[in-house]
């Protein structure tokens, strides 16, 4: 078995709850912990850092850090943690607040760790403020790059965007999605935020109940029916993609993903560069009328798919429901009502067209 991954397996007890989770998770990129509120995200993250002190072992591509013998101290594991606020010294300035991070781990004392984090942070020009004079988006980069400063061999984000308002979550994800592309470590990050989970995750954990329910990457877990988090209006699958062609007349961009293309919005992105699409369950509609360039002609939705339904659930409510169906190689999901289900006789196996009403790309 390759040590190249993270091994965590906790069993831990409070009054009310319990925490019972095995994960293998990925030495790299993002795996976001995913579950609705108590579910145990921030305990199971707690176990990681040795925060709590849970009965089982984790090992960190290689390293042990917890085994029957052994519990190695939170000051001792080098990682990097970063919380819903920005706890920042304010009487020192940032660059006071970086290196009084590093100070405190032993080791740690490389310039080039420093100036890396500070450079992917792009927080430069902020080195001599003081955190009162800081907008809420840049202390929580100055609080990021404090925990990449001291080299970490992990990095763990507990809902580090929950604070913020929608313009400084927007001014802040280009950041996170250039840690997930550039740092060589594993990110853990918590979230309870589909579109964070859809645009920053490559590795998806579910968790209900201290349990971790599904483990898996972002694109297949998404894609299966039989998990709480499909259960609402933000259902909806992500397709790896990139940009085919562009329609400068009518300012359109077609994505490629496995088994199909859909025409959207030119974001500007040039020919072959790699996109996210997040395609929600609710912008998707079946009809059985097969010929596509008929139904475009007849119809303002510019993207129509040949599919086949491969599953179909009861939403949460028993007037909708819910269809997986194969476009190519990929899944998407589809919302509908059981009315229509009925009206159009679906059926595993059942040819359709998928009518996608919108796509967004998210990278
Ligand atoms: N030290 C503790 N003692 C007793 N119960 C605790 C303790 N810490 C957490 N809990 C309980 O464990 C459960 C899981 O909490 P946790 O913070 O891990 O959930 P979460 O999924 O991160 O939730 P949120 O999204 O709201 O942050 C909750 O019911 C919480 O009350």
């Amino acid at each position: 078995m390759s040590t190249e991954n993270i091994s965590a397996c906790f069993k831990l007890d409070f009054n009310k709850f319990s925490l019972d989770v095995d994960l293998t998770l990925p030495s790299h990129g993002v795996s976001a912990l995913f579950g609705h509120s108590g579910s145990g995200k921030t305990t199971l993250l707690r176990c990681i850092a040795g925060l709590e002190r849970a009965a089982g072992h984790l090992c960190i591509n290689g390293e042990v850090w917890q085994n029957n013998g052994l519990f190695i101290p939170t000051h001792k594991r080098p990682l990097g943690y970063v919380f819903q606020e920005a706890s920042l010294f304010p009487h020192l300035s940032v660059l006071g607040n970086l290196k009084y991070g590093m100070q405190r781990v032993s080791g740690a004392n490389s310039t080039s760790s420093l100036e890396h984090s500070i450079e992917l942070l792009g927080i430069g020009h902020l080195l001599e403020r003081k955190p009162a004079r800081l907008s809420g988006g840049e202390r929580q980069r100055v609080a990021i790059a404090r925990a990449l400063a001291v080299n970490p061999r992990i990095l763990l984000m507990d809902e580090p965007l929950a604070a913020l308002d929608m313009a400084r979550k927007k001014e802040i994800l280009p950041f996170l999605e250039r840690l997930r592309d550039q740092l060589k470590i594993p990110i853990v990050y918590v979230t309870h935020s589909a579109d964070e989970m859809a645009r920053l995750a490559d590795h998806l954990v579910v968790m209900t109940e201290g349990k971790a329910i599904a483990s898996g990457s972002l694109t297949e877990t998404l894609s299966r029916l039989d998990l709480p988090i499909q259960l609402n209006e933000e259902s909806g699958v992500v397709l790896k993609a990139f940009i085919a062609e562009r329609d400068q007349q009518w300012h359109l961009a077609r994505a490629e993903f496995p088994g199909g293309s859909l025409w959207m919005r030119d974001m500007g992105f040039a020919i072959g560069r790699s996109v996210r699409l997040r395609v929600l369950a609710r912008d998707v509609s079946l009809t059985l009328e097969l010929e596509q360039t008929e139904s475009q002609t007849k119809s303002s939705i510019v993207n129509v798919l040949p599919a086949v339904i491969n599953e179909l659930v009861t939403g949460e409510h028993p007037a909708i429901t819910l269809a997986r169906i194969q476009v190519g190689e990929s899944i998407l999901l589809c919302r509908l009502t059981s009315r229509s289900a009925h009206a159009l006789d679906l059926s595993v196996g059942k040819s359709v067209s998928a009518q996608i009403k919108s796509a967004a790309i998210i990278d």
